[in-house]
């Protein structure tokens, strides 16, 4: 599902935040990746999900060279083959669950009356199906991070990348959103999980850590 081989990525003003990394994920593991503050996580985030392209090596997502592919290519690719999930959820304010989830979907094409009820299904499916048009700010912070996952999942992705995704909740809120997250692994979603909360990562299958910009096991 993904390969990264040597890759480095350096900001301007020289920081190394990924030091000739080489990773490989195959296609309906869970992960985590792990490591203390400024260890190059949401870096690495950025990088597996097309976000950002690095400064040296090279990117594989699915049997695509990413750094053969045009931005715009790129933009088509992680619309339909990345979900993304963050630690603040990134909810349109003022805008129903329904909403905030069918407008995820606005890439596909599909008429609006067909992005919404897939949206419902998908928000039903996380649990919310009484809360499909509360607007964020009527929502707990675990419903908010459940309307993100639906919205990043309705379209299906074969790849997902949640970054911090329980950072922001109480912990019966965090084993929610955890639970939902392996119920997507167990369905065939590749999943990639950022954390430096302990307890989560022991409970994946696979950990990944990082140091100073490395891979260390
Ligand atoms: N846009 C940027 N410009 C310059 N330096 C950056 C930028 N983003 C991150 N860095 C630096 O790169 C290093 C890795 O940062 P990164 O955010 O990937 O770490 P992290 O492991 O996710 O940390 P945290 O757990 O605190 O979020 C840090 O030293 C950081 O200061």
């Amino acid at each position: 599902m993904i390969a990264l081989t040597d890759v480095t990525k350096t900001y301007p003003g020289g920081v190394t935040a990924l030091d000739a990394v080489s990773l490989e994920i195959e296609r309906g593991e869970l992960v985590g990746i792990t490591g203390p503050s400024g260890s190059g996580k949401s870096t690495m985030l950025h990088v597996l999900g097309t976000l950002d392209r690095p400064s040296a090596g090279r990117v594989r997502i699915e049997d695509y060279d990413i750094g053969a592919l045009s931005d715009a290519k790129l933009s088509a690719l992680r619309a339909r083959r990345i979900g993304f999930v963050f630690q603040q959820f990134h909810l349109a304010a003022g805008t129903s669950a329904v909403d905030n989830v069918a407008d995820g979907l606005l890439y596909t094409g599909l008429r609006p009356a067909e992005r919404r009820q897939r949206a419902e299904n998908v928000l039903r499916r996380v649990g919310l199906g009484t809360r499909l048009a509360h607007r964020p700010h009527e929502l707990s912070g675990g419903e908010k991070q459940r309307v993100a996952i639906a919205r990043a999942v309705a379209g299906d992705p074969p790849l997902l990348l949640a970054d911090e995704p329980t950072g922001a909740l109480d912990s019966a809120s965090g084993t929610e959103v955890l639970e939902l997250l392996l119920e997507l692994h167990a369905g065939g979603t590749t999943v990639v999980i950022i954390t430096h909360e302990r307890e989560l990562a022991a409970m994946l299958p696979r950990q990944v850590r990082m140091r100073d910009g490395r891979v260390t096991d």
